[in-house]
């Protein structure tokens, strides 16, 4: 491949010798430009594979020049260079489809990851290509225009270094999505790590997000990397970031800024280059109103959202999902693929879905073990009705002991029609339902599993 060239572009002399020089170090040759009329000149000559600009230029801004590239080179990456602090800035030029900031006085160590990040676009994957070369396993199923929708943005979105939101109900594809952000990025060959926010008790947050220093509290008996550390130059996946305590929301938002952690007990900064992808399932910009999340973290995790769409507003998809479903199960049992009736389809196609594609997953896993003869028939479709998932009124119920069980096993029969009834109005939102029903998220989902209700 031909020597990089990258146009910079700043009306400070200084900055504009650091970045040549820098970028020299790293075998990128560089054209500079002190203002919005020398770098349009510039662009009219050389082919460019990377722009680094200033916002405030003489005769415009940066923001001129990158809605200039969107339009006639959108295939350039361009990263502005704002001043320390603006994180409106910052967050303006990333919504407009910058690939990434620095910010003044510029850190060498973020410029270099910055440019070798960028450099990693060079020759990528072709955008108009289909994603084929993505690990197949991971692959979003599904043909409908809203998937299709979906399946551009990830590829646009995966170019950028910009924190991204995933929304959508349980079981929508949340996680998939960002794993093929991360597959289609230039950070593909580093780790993707993801981390369910709900699933950590509160008092290891620090320590696992950060890492800790030997001897830094009981049972610290070495020095330990964090989750950050361990997505060192890859993405790091905060699924259920809703749940994140407001106290661990506040250190996040430093390490976002200052793009460094520090270890629990540590006194040094770790420089960390990791993207943030984060998923709710939550309306976290009600959660903002209430007070429950922070507004200045929730400004900086959602430049970008992603929303994917619930699977009944996408049942087109349907026959594709259950085919590609049934396959990956057939062949985890060594079994072949079984047929489907027509009754059964018949049965899934009436269904909502409010679990979504996991729901799905989860009827056909039942379906496929309860099949005869390489055939699924619609009495091997196991699906909740909402008079079952609403439970019988209390008036309804015979107690015990003269319906034959103890009031132990009665009491809990009560306790999972309650949680059924909970999680079905509140559309399998676990932590909805557990507000709902008064308990924490975490004592939902110890319960779930105690009463045997994951697998419906
Ligand atoms: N479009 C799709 N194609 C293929 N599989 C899918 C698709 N969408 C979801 N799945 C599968 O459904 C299951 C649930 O997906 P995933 O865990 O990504 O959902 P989620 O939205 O992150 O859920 P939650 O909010 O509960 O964490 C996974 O096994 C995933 O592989």
């Amino acid at each position: 491949m031909t020597k990089p060239v990258a146009l910079i572009v700043d009306d400070e002399p200084d900055i504009l010798e650091l970045l040549g020089l820098t970028l020299e170090q790293m075998d990128v040759d560089t054209v500079p430009a002190s203002d919005l009329a020398s770098a349009r000149a510039a662009l009219e000559r050389h082919h460019f594979d990377l722009c680094l600009t200033d916002m405030r230029l003489p005769d415009g801004d940066g923001m001129e020049l990158l809605s200039l590239m969107q339009d006639a080179h959108p295939d350039v990456p361009v990263a502005v260079i704002t001043a320390h602090g603006n994180v409106e800035a910052a967050v303006k030029a990333l919504k407009a489809g910058a690939f990434d900031f620095v910010s003044k006085p510029v850190d060498l160590q973020d410029l270099r990851a910055l440019v070798r990040t960028a450099l990693k676009l060079r020759g990528g994957p072709d955008q108009d290509a289909d994603d084929d070369g993505v690990d197949a396993g991971s692959r979003l199923i599904g043909d409908s225009s809203g998937m299709q929708h979906l399946r551009q943005l990830i590829r646009r979105v995966a170019r950028s270094q910009a924190p991204v939101l995933i929304t959508g109900e349980s079981g929508t594809g949340k996680e998939l999505v960002a794993r093929l952000v991360h597959e289609q990025s230039p950070r593909a060959d580093a780790p993707f790590v993801p981390v369910n926010c709900g699933a950590i008790p509160a008092e290891l947050m620090e320590s696992e997000f950060f890492g800790h220093r030997k001897g830094s509290f009981t049972g610290a008996t070495a020095d330990r990397d964090g989750l950050f550390q361990a997505a060192q130059g890859g993405t790091l996946f905060l699924d259920e970031v809703g749940e994140l305590p407001l106290a661990m929301q506040v250190k996040l938002l430093r390490v976002i800024q200052e793009r460094a952690v520090r270890p629990v007990g540590g006194r040094e900064e770790i420089p960390v280059d990791v993207r943030i992808l984060s998923a709710t399932h939550r309306n976290l910009a009600k959660a903002v109103q209430a007070g429950e999340f922070r507004e200045d973290i929730f400004y900086r995790l959602n430049v970008i959202e992603l929303q994917v769409p619930p699977l009944r507003e996408r049942m087109a998809d349907l026959a594709m999902l259950v085919e590609s479903i049934l396959a990956r199960l057939a062949l985890r049992l060594e079994m072949n693929k079984p047929d489907v009736s027509p009754e059964a389809w018949q049965k899934l196609s009436a269904h909502h879905f409010p679990g979504n594609v996991r729901e799905l997953e989860n009827v056909l896993e039942r379906a496929i073990t309860l099949s005869e003869g390489g055939r699924i028939g619609a009495e091997d479709i196991f699906i909740k009705t909402p008079a079952r998932s609403t439970g019988p009124g209390l008036a309804e119920w015979v107690l015990p002991p003269d319906n034959g069980q103890s009031l132990p096993e009665f009491l809990e029969d009560l306790e999972r029609e309650c949680i059924r009834r909970a999680l079905s109005q509140c559309r399998y939102n676990k932590t909805e339902a557990a507000q709902r029903l008064g308990m924490t998220f975490r004592q939902l989902r110890y319960r779930i599993s105690k009463l045997g209700l994951e697998s419906e």
